[in-house]
């Protein structure tokens, strides 16, 4: 395997998320030097990059630092300390139903706290390159197919907060010339997607069903279309944008169609259950105002940056119950598209 060649300095908020890790991962595989801000919890928060800390003894490319897109003077401070080439802002409050029980949170947090981290770098006087993880809730219920030039009719206050975050950018951009783009991405899944978001639950349920260790799951609106694609694919993506000669912002989606149903088919079926007797509902996972049907038109970041995504749902819904199965017959079993060799560093979560 060839050694990684680059020397640039990235910084990502949000690295103990999905996006986060598998980003961590990618970066390191190149070369960079990355730096993640953490939020301090009195329980452990760190186990989707506990495999990127090796070889304590090896010099560190990865470190942690604490911190939260609420306290704005330690932005400045992390930011001038470590002085990036690149930051990838993907911390956010990202769960559309609890942004409903917590809508004021949810604004500070998703939306005002990535102008927190824009106002930072513009304070500081730092060239960087930003990445801002604007999400395909802000289109809400403005029908699909939905693109760039679609418009935003968010339809919950995280849909809400992303819309701020996502003009804030494109502000920053366009007032100061700053470098600094949107990715607009559909929903991407994978074994490290959170407990709480519906393929995860879907597919743990499923998992958990085929061994006999539970019999039924409650779901709430089974006929919302998403577009669910593979999240190590769509990292590689947030790279990409960084790396094009003009900041622009882009859509990150596979153009396919699944309802929540069709998803639940899918895993049960992979494990040789008809679903339709598991699944039952519970009116708790309803939403005041549901986004009916998000399906992503990715042509532009085909066309302009080579972005393809590779793996779609039916297989996604495989490689999420395989990795459920395997996780509960033995050692957890992770999908690390991007190896990290030689890469150490030291947790100071504890
Ligand atoms: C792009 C976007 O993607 C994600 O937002 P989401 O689409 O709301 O994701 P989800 O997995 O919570 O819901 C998908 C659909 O599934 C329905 N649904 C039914 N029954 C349950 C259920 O029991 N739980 C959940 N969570 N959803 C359910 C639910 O009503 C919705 O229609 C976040 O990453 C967000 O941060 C983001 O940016």
């Amino acid at each position: 395997m060839s050694q990684p060649t680059d020397s640039r300095t990235a910084f990502v908020t949000g690295i103990t998320g999905q996006d986060g890790s598998y980003l961590a991962e990618l970066l390191l595989a190149k070369g960079y030097e990355v730096h993640g801000l953490i939020r301090r919890a009195s329980t452990f928060n760190t186990h989707r990059i506990d495999h990127l800390y090796r070889d304590p003894h090896e010099e560190s490319r990865l470190h942690l630092h604490y911190g939260d897109l609420t306290d704005s003077s330690r932005l400045v401070s992390l930011l001038s300390e470590i002085a990036p080439d690149e930051v990838y802002h993907l911390a956010a409050q990202s769960h559309v139903r609890v942004s409903f029980d917590e809508p004021e949170f949810t604004g500070n947090t998703t939306g005002l706290g990535t102008i927190r981290l824009l106002e930072a770098i513009r304070m500081i006087g730092l060239e960087v390159r930003f990445y801002q993880a604007s999400s395909s809730e802000m289109f809400g219920s403005t029908p699909p197919p939905q693109s760039e030039d679609t418009p935003f009719h968010p339809r919950s206050p995280y849909g809400v907060a992303k819309l701020y975050g996502y003009w804030a950018t494109r502000n920053y951009r366009e007032a100061y010339g700053m470098y600094a783009v949107n990715g607009i991405l559909f929903n991407h899944e994978s074994p490290r997607r959170g407990e709480t978001f519906v393929t995860r639950k879907i597919a743990r349920a499923a998992a958990r069903i085929a061994l006999g260790q539970e019999s039924q799951v409650y779901l709430g609106n089974l006929d919302a279309v998403r577009d669910w694609g593979f999240a190590p694919e769509y990292v590689e993506g947030m790279w990409a944008m960084l790396q094009a000669d003009e900041p622009s912002d882009y859509v990150l989606a596979t153009g396919t169609a699944y309802t929540v149903e069709d998803f639940a088919r899918l895993c049960f079926a992979h494990v040789g259950l008809d679903w339709t007797r598991h699944v039952r509902f519970d009116e708790r996972y309803l939403r005041p105002t549901e986004v009916d049907a998000l399906i992503g038109d990715p042509s532009k970041a085909a066309d302009d940056l080579g972005w393809r995504p590779r793996t779609f749902t039916p297989e996604l819904a495989r490689i999420m119950v395989d990795a459920e199965l395997s996780g509960l017959r033995g050692p957890a079993a992770d999908v690390s598209p991007f190896p990290v060799l030689g890469v150490a560093g030291r947790s100071i979560a504890g």
